[in-house]
């Protein structure tokens, strides 16, 4: 079982997202320490891609100044990121990736690399459920869980999805790319209670999330609330000044999200 599974329980998870090697190795590992610190339940870390689909704005800033700052980034380096991380903190990693990064390293390599990093789960944006029977094998193996994105057109296919799925589900809030928001779907809560209905996965939304009121909104009827660009703007800001700030972030949002469960 993996530590996703503990993460939910009898919790509300506040899953942020940075991007490795924005802006630079060092300062990402502090980040990650940073954000564990500031009580991050799960950190969602991003491998710089130079055509990120479904980025916004924000996002693809980052990719772009991890990969101007190292244009032979590799992989290994990102491993490398987690390898130091791992000498100071435990907590859950998920990687947000595309499929042709896994696909170049190889299925095998990857999860294994994966598995002796201790990281704890895959997002792989481009990847539907369909063509994930061959990397499944490895990622089982690996003890690696796949977490689907659901949308709110999803329809039909929501409980193939839920019932396939491993550690979380990533309730995208709303459509179109990454980026704050003042809106969400107006669906959400159905989307949830469609997947609660064939599955005890637990959720986590995410797209837009940026204020502590917002989170707390989305942390009523999900189990976890992921926030990207907020946290990148952060580093975008502060470069290798954001841990500090990244920590305080965390903490408001942390207090603002765990709210919700005295209620
Ligand atoms: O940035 P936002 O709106 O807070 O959303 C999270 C998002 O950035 C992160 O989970 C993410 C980064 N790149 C992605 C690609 C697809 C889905 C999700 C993502």
């Amino acid at each position: 079982m993996s530590n996703l599974n503990n993460v939910f329980k009898n919790n509300k998870a506040f899953i942020p997202f940075v991007v490795a090697c924005d802006p630079d190795f060092d300062t990402t590992v502090a980040n990650i320490i940073a954000l564990a610190e500031g009580g991050a339940d799960i950190v969602e870390l991003g491998i710089p891609f130079s055509d990120p689909v479904a980025d916004g704005p924000v996002i693809q800033a980052a990719d772009m100044r991890a990969l101007t700052n190292k244009p032979d980034l590799t992989m290994d380096d990102v491993f490398d990121i987690v390898k130091k991380v791992r000498l100071t903190t435990a907590i859950p990693i998920v990687l947000l990736t595309y499929s042709n990064i896994i696909f170049q390293y190889g299925y095998a390599a990857f999860c294994k690399k994966c598995a002796a990093l201790a990281i704890d789960g895959l997002v792989i944006p481009d990847m539907p459920l369909e063509e994930q029977t061959e990397l499944k094998h490895f990622t089982d193996k690996a003890n690696l869980a796949l977490i689907p994105l659901i949308t709110p057109t999803s329809g039909v296919r929501i409980a193939k999805i839920a019932q396939a799925a491993s550690g979380f589900i990533y309730v995208v809030s709303s459509l179109g790319v990454t980026g704050l928001r003042a809106n969400f779907d107006q669906n959400l809560a159905d989307v949830i209670a469609q997947i609660k209905n064939v599955s005890a996965i637990p959720t986590a939304i995410g797209f837009g999330i940026h204020t502590a009121t917002q989170a707390q909104t989305m942390a009523k009827f999900a189990d976890g609330v992921i926030v990207g660009s907020a946290c990148v703007q952060i580093v975008a800001k502060y470069q290798k000044m954001a841990p500090p700030y990244l920590k305080q972030y965390t903490q408001t949002m942390k207090q603002s999200i765990a709210s919700t469960l005295d209620e």
